[in-house]
């Protein structure tokens, strides 16, 4: 059965509240103010990351928070929610569903989809599975995620490439084709036409994140195309 979180989330826009270290936005007020700016605009949901972060976020709108804690592996790559530390960390603060990172690489001893049967057989929160492959995404289907997200396709060694510069349709049509539960459009999102496309794919919401609340990579996209017309 499709929990009432992700009826909720149907169709619908998530916008990811999350700034790096250091940069100005980097602070759970500011970042709630972008929670709340997306939701007055009609986003049905927010992806939020930190502990204190989220806390504040979930006090500041009343959409559905998905929260999740970034780490990194040895190699420098992207970790989402690895821990049963960071788990309940975003439990204690009320996080409606948790994204962890469902990839094959191991942390702990456990590949994402081990740990995500683990924590679904031990706690009762929605799970969204960030997956980078087809394969991946049926193991965490398998393993019990809620819903399914192409997050991380681009961002593990094995789906890295030098230009990343769209989303990983191609991804998001073959987890749509081959599994029967929701799959949520995620990365490199950054344009409304994309967003619509996704849906058109079958995604069941979409997530944006830098397009709306990165400043700094918003204003370098400019820059660099005024740079490169000038040239
Ligand atoms: C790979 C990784 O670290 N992804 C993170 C996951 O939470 C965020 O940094 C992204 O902003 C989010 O996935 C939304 O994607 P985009 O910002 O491309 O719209």
């Amino acid at each position: 059965m499709i929990p009432k979180i992700l009826n909720d989330l149907k169709g619908g826009l998530i916008v990811s509240c999350q700034a790096k270290e250091g940069e100005p936005f980097d602070a759970p007020d500011r970042l709630s103010l972008f929670a709340q700016s997306a939701v007055l605009g009609g986003a049905v949901g927010i992806r939020s990351e930190g502990k204190n972060n989220t806390l504040y976020i979930v006090h500041s709108v009343e959409v559905p928070v998905i929260g999740l804690i970034k780490t990194a592996y040895p190699d420098g790559t992207v970790c989402i929610t690895r821990t049963y530390t960071d788990v309940e960390k975003l439990l204690s603060v009320g996080t409606h569903m948790i994204a962890i990172d469902g990839t094959f690489r191991e942390c702990n001893g456990f590949t994402g989809p081990e740990f995500i049967r683990k924590v679904r057989n031990r706690y009762t929160c929605p799970v969204m599975a960030d997956i980078a492959t087809v394969e991946e995404g049926l193991a965490c289907v398998e393993a019990g995620a809620t819903c399914l997200a192409t997050t991380l396709s681009g961002y593990t060694p094995e789906t890295k490439r030098k230009s990343q510069k769209s989303p990983d349709f191609k991804l998001l049509e073959e987890l749509v084709k081959q599994t029967d539960i929701p799959v949520i459009a995620e990365g490199r999102i950054y344009t409304p036409d994309d967003a619509a496309k996704a849906l058109k794919l079958g995604a069941w919401a979409v997530v944006v994140g830098t397009a709306i609340t990165r400043p700094i990579d918003i204003t370098s996209w400019f820059v660099e195309k005024l740079k490169e017309s000038a040239q």
